[in-house]
């Protein structure tokens, strides 16, 4: 047996009217499209009549009544419309939304049950027949009436009446704000007419950008300054936006201050009526620092009328709108670099975010952003000129301490010491599949040293041995080489191999037995990956004390230029580090004062000489 749904008409219309829409405040907007319809729907019928107005009005008792001059109701459609949730005069035989109206779904009135227990719609239709009143309940009833003295021109005046706890919804001024909130685009005439105050006109002539100005620089300050009021900031820049498949016009600004990437925050005017302050998905992900403000005439509206509805056009006004912005970028890095330094100044963070996702900002930070190299600040699409492999580090340290060694041993550095900048590289191939990108061995560097010239290897022998001896003690080992800049007398590498074994051993340190046991099965012990401290031969210092490698004060000089390699390198320093560095300092500034002990103080330290 076949049975039919039975709707709780109470429910119904709390859902609806209460849990459908973000805020009450949605009332003013759903009369406001109710009326605008009713005088499209009216010119339609005849194009004689006049000029659509609408008029509201708060009464003095509280109450709000809205006017408007549009096709008004007869009887049966009253019953048909009003009466029926989900039924509405604004789609075709078919079933389709009219392009031409803003309402769609049938449900709009019910929202004024979130401000009003009971709703009154009073009309008289341009088709004929005697004026009509309706009065619907909050808990689903409705009354109706004909009564031709009720209403003498063709239109429809809908009154509210407010609970106690919505009055505030209903004041002139909140009123009046709302209109224009929601309507200050609308190409109808909107009129407050609050008791004991001179009408207000509540629409605006044309949209900014719909503004004729005497020269395009006017136009550009006059949608500068919109875009200071709206943003509550001078915007960037200003660009003009426009989708005709999707009847789309309007402005992005460009956002002056950084801004954490996300996708909302976009104003859209549906039909010219405002549809969210913070609509998102508006443009692609990547153009997060545009702020749009657009009005259409296709897209299609969620049944709150509070975002879009994400389909086919939605995504493709998302594209064209990201093919206009980055024509905007495009004009800046060819007309204006100046310009497109500026932006990315401010958000470059932003594009190396997305630039690790999307190839388009991938391309855009290669040829524009400069990054911090061995050759100076340069876009990496001018760094890697002339270079079949772009090597970088991928610490700030790193390359402060190698940068110049490597650049002179002719292997240029990138510093990928900032956020994003290792991912950047490793994708730029993307980009440029001819390149290669490697992360920079410092082992590798090592290698890439000059030797020794022929004849002095013999002359540093004893040296080296005094050399390995000290530096067992502290796990590394030495390295005699000649290098620029003469400047550094010594370098501390720690190879990727010597780094990955550091760490294994620090963990078998730290586990239980069966762990360490496990670990140490890892360890490559026959290999000796330790840590290098390559000394410059270039540097006078290192080829005085090499001199006379039976002296003294070899073994403290040669800690002391360990420190100073772990230093300069921003290594970490161990207990042991700490030691050696303290050690040699004070002894070699015990030798570098020799004097007799200062005769106040008593014998003082006695001078340790090894
Ligand atoms: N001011 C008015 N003048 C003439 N007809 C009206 C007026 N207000 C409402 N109606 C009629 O009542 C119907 C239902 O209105 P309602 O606001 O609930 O839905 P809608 O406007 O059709 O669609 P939506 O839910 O998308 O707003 C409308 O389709 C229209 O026929």
């Amino acid at each position: 047996m076949e049975h039919r749904f039975q709707v709780d008409l109470r429910g119904i219309v709390d859902l609806l009217s209460h849990h459908l829409y973000a805020s009450p405040r949605v009332y003013a907007r759903e009369l406001l499209q109710n009326a605008t319809d009713a005088i499209t729907a009216r010119r339609e019928f005849d194009a004689a009549a006049g000029p659509g107005r609408i008029v509201v009005e708060p009464l003095p008792d509280g109450a709000l009544r809205v006017h408007d001059n549009g096709i008004g109701l007869t009887e049966p459609e009253v019953h048909l419309f009003l009466a029926s949730v989900g039924r509405t005069s604004k789609r075709d035989d078919l079933g389709f939304a009219r392009q031409d109206f803003l309402g769609q779904f049938g449900i709009g009135l019910l929202s004024c049950f979130m401000v009003a227990d009971a709703v009154e719609v009073v009309s008289r239709s341009a088709k004929g027949g005697p004026a009509v009143r309706w009065t619907g309940h909050a808990d689903g009833r409705y009354t109706t009436e004909t009564d031709d003295t009720a209403r003498a021109e063709v239109g429809t005046t809908v009154t509210l009446r407010p609970r106690t706890d919505t009055r505030h919804w209903l004041v002139p001024d909140r009123v009046g704000e709302l209109v224009r909130f929601y309507a200050h685009l609308l190409d109808v005439d909107v009129e407050l007419v609050a008791p004991d105050a001179a009408p207000v006109r509540l629409t605006d002539e044309r949209a900014p950008w719909e503004i004729d100005h005497p020269s395009p620089e006017e136009r550009h300050a006059a949608l500068i300054d919109y875009g200071r009021q709206l943003l509550g900031t001078r915007p960037m820049d200003v660009i003009d936006l426009r989708v005709p498949e999707a009847g789309l016009v309007g402005v992005g600004f460009v956002l002056p201050s950084a801004s954490a990437v996300g996708q909302g925050g976009h104003r859209v005017y549906l039909k010219r009526m405002l549809l969210s302050e913070d609509a998102s998905k508006v443009v692609p992900e990547w153009a997060f620092f545009i702020r749009c403000v657009v009005d259409t005439a296709v897209l299609r509206p969620t049944a709150s009328r509070e975002a879009l509805y994400e389909d086919d056009l939605l995504s493709s006004v998302r594209q064209s709108l990201g093919e206009q912005i980055r024509g905007w970028l495009l004009d800046l890095s060819v007309n204006h670099p100046d310009r497109l330094s500026a932006f990315l100044r401010v958000h470059h963070l932003g594009v190396k975010a997305l630039a690790v996702r999307d190839d388009e900002m991938l391309r855009l930070v290669d040829a524009w952003l400069p990054f911090e190299t061995s050759r100076g600040a340069m876009p990496l699409r001018v760094f890697r000129r002339g270079l079949s492999m772009v090597r970088y580090v991928e610490t700030v340290d790193e390359f402060r301490s190698l940068a110049a060694i490597a650049s002179a041993a002719g292997t240029p550095l990138v510093n990928a010491g900032y956020a994003y900048d290792s991912e950047i590289l490793q994708r730029l191939r993307r980009v440029d599949p001819t390149i290669q990108v490697r992360r920079l061995d410092p082992g590798e560097l090592a290698a890439r040293l000059d030797p020794l010239p022929p004849g002095q290897e013999a002359a540093a022998a004893g040296f080296l041995e005094t050399a390995r001896t000290v530096l067992a003690d502290l796990g590394c080992k030495p390295l005699l080489r000649q290098f620029d800049p003469v400047t550094v007398p010594a370098l501390y590498i720690v190879g990727q191999q010597a780094a990955n074994q550091d760490s294994l051993r620090r963990s078998i340190e730290a586990s239980d037995e069966l762990w360490s046991d496990v670990l140490s099965a890892f360890d490559d012990v026959e290999v000796d990956h330790r840590p290098e401290l390559v000394f410059n031969w270039r540097h006078p210092l290192v080829r005085r004390i090499a001199a006379d490698p039976s002296g003294p004060a070899v073994r403290h000089a040669v800690e002391a230029l360990y420190g100073q390699a772990l230093l300069a390198g921003h290594h970490p320093l161990r207990a042991v580090d700490t030691a050696a560095l303290n050690r040699s300092f004070l002894a070699l500034l015990d030798r570098a004062f020799t004097g007799p002990p200062n005769r106040w103080t008593g014998d003082g330290p006695t001078e340790e000489k090894s």
